[in-house]
């Protein structure tokens, strides 16, 4: 379904565009129909730009992303947008999507006036089911986001989200915002919503327990890059980050993993992007790591091999 292939984002800033910081070093993922893909990784690792360019709203500075085999990347947009109700982002902040001055309503009515082929009745019954699939009632219709606690704004999200018939949701810290208990609601509900629809979803946090729940398969990030996959990526950390990541959250001690580097790599060094970090290297790790299939699992670290070892 979605397939993408050494994504690379750089980006710049400065009165000459001169700074650069690469955000996202070739990552490539795939998702297929109906299976929940989880992105994790610390703050600043690269998961929104990664997300952005999954729903094309970042050109990649190199590589490709296709949706049901044809290739969005550089696609023009009047053949873009015919994909586009089928790929949703819902994003961390619902300022993002939600016109304040509007009613909340309105917000979920737009993608289906934009796209010009319903009547007024059709938008409206529409928009009335959609209410109702994320749990609020018409009494919410005519509020404005301000009138809205945050789990159900976040629920307005999610209907506009879902108004075109999408088949892929990409859920960028979706929950982040809220607190634990409506965290939770909101993932048992787009795992219904998943269920009922026959949905795929790229779900993107730092939060483990919700990766863990939802998920399919889980890729982590660091620095940029993926550097484990797998679907029992928890139970049989094989990286050395991924490892440090479940004690940090396991521990709460952050040190573990927080890194001044953390989304760019040391000027010059080609070697593995955890090696400053890493309890665990040696000489070898200054050279080049790439993802290596180890019993199923996808890591970038040449000592995983004998990691699994060790767990078997
Ligand atoms: N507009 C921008 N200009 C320059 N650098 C940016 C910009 N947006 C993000 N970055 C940098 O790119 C890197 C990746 O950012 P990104 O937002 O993708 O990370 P993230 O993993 O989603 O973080 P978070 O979980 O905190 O949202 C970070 O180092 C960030 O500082």
């Amino acid at each position: 379904m979605l397939k993408a292939e050494n994504l690379r984002y750089v980006y710049t800033s400065g009165l000459i565009k001169t700074i650069k910081k690469t955000a996202v070093y070739g990552v490539g993922l795939e998702v297929c129909p109906g299976e929940t893909v989880a992105i994790v990784g610390e703050s600043g690792c690269g998961k929104s730009t990664l997300a952005k360019m999954l729903v094309q709203q970042l050109a990649p500075v190199s590589g490709e992303v296709f949706f049901d085999g044809a290739k969005l990347t550089g696609m023009n947009w009047n053949n873009l947008r015919k994909f586009m109700g089928k790929i949703q982002l819902i994003p961390q902040n619902p300022d993002d999507v939600v016109d304040p001055r509007w009613t909340v309503e309105r917000s979920v009515a737009e993608p289906l006036v934009i796209c010009g082929v319903f009547s007024k009745e059709e938008i409206s019954a529409n928009v009335d089911a959609l209410f109702a699939e994320v749990g609020l009632s018409a009494e919410h219709k005519t509020r404005y986001p301000h009138e809205l606690s945050g789990g159900e704004l976040q629920r307005i999200v999610i209907a506009r989200a879902l108004a075109l018939e999408p088949e892929l949701l990409v859920c960028d810290e979706a929950t982040s915002m809220l607190d634990v208990s409506v965290q939770a609601f909101i993932v048992t509900m787009l795992k219904e919503i998943q269920k009922r629809r026959g949905l795929s979803l790229v779900f993107i946090t730092h939060d483990l327990e919700a990766a863990k729940a939802i998920s399919d398969r889980v890729l982590v990030m660091y620095a940029g890059e993926i550097v484990e996959e797998g679907n029992d990526v928890f139970d049989r950390p094989l990286h050395p980050y991924t490892r440090a990541l479940l004690d940090a959250a396991r521990y709460m001690s952050l040190e573990v993993v927080v890194s001044e580097e953390v989304g760019e790599l040391s000027d010059g060094f080609s070697g593995c992007s955890y090696y400053r970090l890493c309890r665990e290297k040696t000489d070898a790790c200054k050279k080049p790591q790439k993802l290596r299939d180890v019993s199923g699992r996808l890591v970038r670290c040449w000592k995983s091999k004998y990691a699994v070892q060790k767990l078997s």
